[in-house]
């Protein structure tokens, strides 16, 4: 175990220091495209403004004779786009791949000025971040770079789950958590072939009525995701970083993917993939509070003057920790409205600076 004095100190000698906080960026959205495909490559320049995160993807999802295409697009889009104030990240094959090591040998030196975050797939524990920790800090002491590149897990197998708060935990570089359903319900066995989302037979069904016993009873459908992201979601709050939902696999049900996605922002998530440009303004929509919770928290802050105490609000008791609800609120609307005039003047928040 590494002592808390030097965890925060170079893992290579000329790296640059690794992270107290890790910042807060916009990222209700992270977009996801194939940098071996050249009509979504083509489709970037429109995309970028669009999204808080765009993201290169070189694992699955990207054909094996396509990966090495993959790895240069990346490099190529790297170079030829300004990002703006939209983050750009990078999903590396996995570590034990044929591909893991090149990503990160060619793309450090190549574009680590300018990816911000580095995506690790299928993490089983804390010893995958300390491999990728000190291979990266020696990479970007030989290149030079200034600026640490931060690093995001996702959450794809059992163990990985069991193992989630020593994740987290694992170095000053951990960004965030994203839930991986697809491959870890194939890790769990679980019997559904869904990418995220539902399940009809996963539900509970009203009681039967003893005065009708033949009527038809009423089905609910649960969310197979719950635990898993309820438990990222303390755990990444746990260790300062962000946790997220990720892939919705249905792109043609907007509607479910709302859903599902919606269930994320409640539980705490920050935000989800978009796989499909059609994705991208439904997660935009759901992770920024609705209009109707900004007015009402501001209501209830008002009403709380120094926050402290009980009062009533419409009919409800507010205190020192029903305030504490509505700053998260607020304090996530403001964020938005800083870098967004529409949201700005839809929440009668200061907007972006002149
Ligand atoms: C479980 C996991 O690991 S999830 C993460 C891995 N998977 C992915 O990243 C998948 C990313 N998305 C995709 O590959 C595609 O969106 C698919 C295969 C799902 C659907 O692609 P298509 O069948 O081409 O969809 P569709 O015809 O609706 O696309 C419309 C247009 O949007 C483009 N487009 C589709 N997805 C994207 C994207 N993610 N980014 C940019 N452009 C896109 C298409 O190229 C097409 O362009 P065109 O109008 O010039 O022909
Ligand atoms: C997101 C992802 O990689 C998965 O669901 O497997
Ligand atoms: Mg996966």
């Amino acid at each position: 175990m590494r002592s808390a004095k030097d965890f925060f100190a170079p893992l290579a000698v000329g790296a640059p220091t690794p992270p107290r906080d890790i910042p807060w960026r916009p990222s209700r959205v992270i977009h996801f495209f194939d940098p071996s495909n050249e009509k979504m490559a083509a489709k970037l320049p429109g995309l970028i403004p669009r999204v808080d995160v765009l993201l290169g993807n070189l694992e699955d999802g990207v054909r094996a004779d396509n990966k090495i295409a993959a790895r240069e697009g990346l490099v190529k889009v790297a170079e030829g786009n300004d990002f703006g104030e939209t983050q750009f990240w990078v999903r590396v094959n996995s570590i034990d791949s044929p591909w893991g090591l090149d990503d990160l040998l060619t793309l450090v030196p190549a574009i680590g000025a300018k990816l911000d975050v580095i995506m690790l797939p299928k993490v089983q524990g804390a010893e995958d971040i300390h491999y990728i920790d000190r291979l990266l800090a020696q990479l970007e002491a030989k290149a030079g770079l200034t600026r640490p590149i931060l690093v995001h897990a996702i959450l794809e197998t059992a163990r990985g789950v069991g193992n989630v708060e020593e994740i987290c935990a694992a170095s000053p570089r951990m960004q965030g958590l994203s839930l991986g359903p697809a491959d870890l319900a194939a890790d769990r066995r679980m019997k559904t072939t869904r990418v995220g989302g539902g399940h009809p037979g996963y539900l509970v069904r009203q009681d039967p009525n003893p005065d009708a016993p033949d009527a038809v009873r009423a089905t609910f459908q649960q969310d197979p995701w719950h635990y898993t992201l309820a438990r990222m979601v303390d755990a990444c709050v746990a260790h300062g970083i962000m946790p997220y939902y990720g892939p919705f696999g249905d792109i043609a049900d907007v509607t479910a993917c709302e859903d599902q996605f919606r269930n994320a922002f409640l539980l705490g998530a920050v935000g989800a993939w978009s796989l499909h440009p059609v994705q991208i303004d439904i997660a935009k929509k759901v992770f920024s509070p609705e209009v109707k919770d900004v007015e009402w928290a501001k209501k209830v802050v008002d009403a709380m003057g120094d926050g402290t105490g009980a009062v009533m609000v419409n009919g409800t008791m507010q205190d020192d920790a029903s305030v504490k609800q509505c700053r998260v609120i607020l304090d996530l609307a403001r964020r938005l409205a800083a870098r967004d005039a529409d949201l700005a003047a839809a929440y009668g928040l200061a907007g972006p600076a002149a």
